[in-house]
């Protein structure tokens, strides 16, 4: 069915409910951040994000305790100070939130040339707001009768592109008439997301008062227990900054993957960027380096506070003069050109 249209069959009840069909809607998720950066909106968020099993696979019952009385007691002030320090203030939200509205309308303009009013685009947030389920009952209610559900993480791992998934699946079980769906995969070595990410570096390089040394890719990092255990995020990061240097022509000690973030006692991926910077520094003599992170498809707190504010530090203080944050893609045109073409393709036979 080409048009949206609404059933006023002569057999149906007058009050049968209203029935919208006919659209395809192409749903975005990101991760989700808080609505706010006081106390309570940085518990709800870290409550739920860290209540994840996906996120933390420890026993509730071991987990739940220590995650309520001492993690969320304390986590919100520190994780709230750094939010803040990086809030748009203007638009009253997180980067991450207003980058992933900018990347929606981006997207939305490049469906609506290829399709016209086909396509109805929209994103959601894995944890908070929006939520996947509001996100996913809006699109029914407008006529999507298919939907392209895409995870905006390059590199799949339970804790991105799994979860995300996990939370669509949960709000269709609710639904008395599912639409259609697919999910669209992590795009780790897409050669379209690789030239993105790549010209993004020439970019840079080209604006560097001096040229960096080496290029640090940081990703967000996960337990190492997980990939024990078969998770293949810390693969295909490894694979990203291969091809990334295949494309850039470089020799591979011009580029290193490292890993952030780490949380808790256990032991994630390594190196962890915070300590290789500084090895870079104190041991290579690498006076200039440059950071990019091609995990995060919007720059976010764990980019714009952890790298460019805590990992520059520790950089410097080990003796390193000059650092180049690289920003990530955001709505950069190159990079939802690549998205576009990646969701066309999974648009296939459904419309073309
Ligand atoms: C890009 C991929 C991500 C992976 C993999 C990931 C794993 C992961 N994260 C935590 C704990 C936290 N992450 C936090 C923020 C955060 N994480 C990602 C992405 C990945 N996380 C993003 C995009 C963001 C930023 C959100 C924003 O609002 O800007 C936080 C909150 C901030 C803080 O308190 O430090 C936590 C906590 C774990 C445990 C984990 C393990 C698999
Ligand atoms: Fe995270
Ligand atoms: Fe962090």
């Amino acid at each position: 069915m080409n048009m949206m249209t609404d059933t006023s069959l002569p057999h149906a009840p007058a009050d049968h409910p209203k029935v919208r069909m006919g659209k395809v809607g192409l749903l975005l998720a990101n991760l989700g951040t808080p609505d706010n950066y006081d106390y309570w909106s940085m518990r709800r968020y870290l409550g739920e994000f860290l209540s994840d099993r996906r996120v933390i696979d420890y026993s509730p019952w071991l987990w739940q305790p220590l995650l309520q009385g001492i993690i969320l007691t304390k986590r919100p002030f520190s994780s709230g100070a750094a939010y803040k320090s990086i809030w748009n203030e203007d638009k009253g939200e997180s980067p991450l939130a207003t980058i992933t509205k900018a990347q929606t309308a981006a997207m939305a303009e490049r469906m609506r040339e290829m399709f016209g009013d086909r396509v109805v685009v929209d994103y959601c947030m894995r944890y908070g707001n929006p939520s996947t389920k509001s996100k996913v009952e809006q699109m029914q209610a407008a006529g999507c009768t298919k939907i392209v559900f895409f995870p905006l993480y390059p590199q799949y791992a339970g804790a991105t592109t799994a979860t995300a998934n996990d939370q669509f699946f949960r709000a269709l079980m609710q639904m008395k008439w599912q639409p259609s769906v697919r999910t669209v995969p992590a795009y780790s070595d897409d050669p379209r997301y690789i030239d993105a990410l790549a010209q993004s570096v020439e970019r840079a390089y080209a604006a560097a008062e001096t040229e960096p040394d080496i290029l640090v890719c940081s990703y967000h990092g996960v337990p190492k227990r997980y990939l024990m255990e078969g998770d293949p995020y810390h693969c295909q990061c490894q694979k990203t900054t291969r091809l990334l240097r295949e494309r850039l022509g470089w020799a591979p000690e011009k580029i290193v993957t490292t890993f952030q973030s780490k949380f808790g006692p256990e032991e994630w991926l390594k190196p962890y960027t915070v300590e290789e910077v500084a090895r870079l520094a104190e041991e290579e003599g690498k006076k200039n380096i440059a950071v990019i992170a091609p995990a995060f498809s919007a720059d976010c707190i764990e980019t714009l506070e952890e790298i460019n504010e805590e990992i520059k530090e520790s950089f410097e203080e080990a003796g390193g003069e000059h650092f180049t944050y690289i920003p990530c893609l955001n709505d950069d045109p190159v990079h939802m050109d690549a998205l576009a073409a990646i969701v066309r393709e999974n648009l296939a036979g459904w419309v073309d």
